[in-house]
């Protein structure tokens, strides 16, 4: 999978810019605010429609500008296409070959990617909503059925709560049955992507940190645990809301759920947030993202592409290299900025392209 151009018109601090990449290496760099991590973003939303900054469509386009347009073109498996994202006051509207996509399943999957930034580095010591964010937006991205079933949830959650903010109980028990329903598909789902790419994080850590730690993920469903998930159907979550239903009634909102999920990383036993060091962390997210990229390849047969956000400030030297070796060998498409050149060790890397990037300019070196 590889993206071979991209054109950006009004998006971000971008006025307007049409770059070619590499199959390989390609790498940003410039001064900080300059644009690079636009760059990585615009590819990122003609993958997913969505902004890994988790920015709203008003925040893409450029100031006093009415709208932003984004167009990629893409190769897999031999086959181009052409994707294109509109982004203005109507919202996004996406074209594939030059058809408007009326399905989802048309847009996703012509291009994977996986982000490696600073923030997701953050999600090892933040509270539970960005490890949620990040385990929705891994299964999303091999599992177009959960996307569709993650909004299923959250448009029943809606339901649910405008009815509890009423205070009515009338039909309150069919909006439940059919959130518990759903929300436990969701939870089952979230436990058997968690247990297929706990083995790959294990062995990436141990590559990246040497040593016998051992690295685990610890499913967190909200105020219940795993094993009821799995053995007794919705029952779990519905004696759940049964339990809170009186306060729910009194606060006008769903307080349990799995919206409210978490997920713990673990270093022999105890949880990183708390016990990790900041270096475990950061071993612990690069492990968590090599595993999803290793988890996506085997999916699809090619691996995502892989868009690296100024991340050499964050690893060491040896965690760098384990990076670049890692990287070497998977031969997939990978996008990088950087403020500072001589951090990359390219050395190896066969082919690359070099673009500075200056006030929302993108320029081929
Ligand atoms: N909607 C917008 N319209 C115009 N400019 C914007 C918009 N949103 C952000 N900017 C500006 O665009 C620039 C884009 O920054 P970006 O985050 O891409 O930079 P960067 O080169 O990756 O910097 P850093 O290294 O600090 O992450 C910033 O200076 C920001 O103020």
């Amino acid at each position: 999978m590889f993206v071979t151009k991209i054109q950006i018109s009004s998006f971000r601090n971008i006025a307007a810019a049409e770059i070619r990449f590499d199959r390989r290496f390609n790498v940003l760099h410039g001064a900080n605010g300059q644009g690079k991590t636009s760059v990585l973003e615009a590819i990122y939303l003609l993958g997913t429609m969505k902004s890994f900054r988790l920015a709203k469509t008003p925040d893409l386009v450029s100031w006093n500008t009415p709208h932003a347009l984004l167009r990629g073109w893409a190769e897999r498996d031999g086959v181009g296409r052409e994707i294109a994202l509109y982004l203005g006051k109507e919202g996004r509207k996406a074209r594939v070959d030059q058809k408007p996509v009326t399905r989802l399943a048309d847009f996703f999957g012509n291009v994977n990617a996986v982000v490696f930034s600073p923030e997701e580095i953050a999600m090892a010591r933040s509270g539970p909503d960005l490890r949620r964010r990040y385990l929705d937006r891994a299964i999303f991205s091999g599992d177009l059925g959960y996307l569709l079933l993650h909004h299923e949830y959250h448009r029943l959650l809606k339901q649910r709560n405008a009815l509890l903010k009423r205070g009515s109980r009338e039909g309150l028990d069919i909006w439940t049955g059919q959130l518990a329903e759903a929300g436990t598909r969701l939870m089952v789902k979230r436990m058997g992507y968690l247990a297929e790419i706990e083995p790959l994080v294990q062995r990436f850590y141990r590559e990246i940190a040497g040593g016998e730690e051992e690295a685990g993920l610890a499913y967190r469903p909200h105020l219940t645990t795993p094993d009821l998930v799995s053995r007794e159907g919705t029952d779990a979550l519905l004696a759940l809301f049964g339990a809170h239903e009186a306060e729910e009634l009194r606060r006008g909102t769903t307080v349990v759920g799995p919206h409210r999920d978490d997920v713990d990383f673990v270093l022999n036993g105890r949880v990183i947030r708390t016990h990790g060091s900041q270096g475990q962390q950061r071993s612990f997210v690069l492990a968590l993202k090599m595993a999803e990229i290793e988890y996506l390849e085997r999916l699809n047969d090619a691996p995502p592409v892989l868009l690296l956000d100024d991340i050499s400030s964050e690893l060491d030297p040896q965690r760098n290299a384990n990076l670049m070796t890692f990287l070497r060998e998977k031969r997939m498409q990978v996008f990088i900025t950087t403020t500072d050149v001589s951090t990359l060790r390219l050395a190896g890397i066969a082919t690359h392209a070099s673009f500075h990037v200056s006030r929302g300019t993108v320029t081929p070196l």
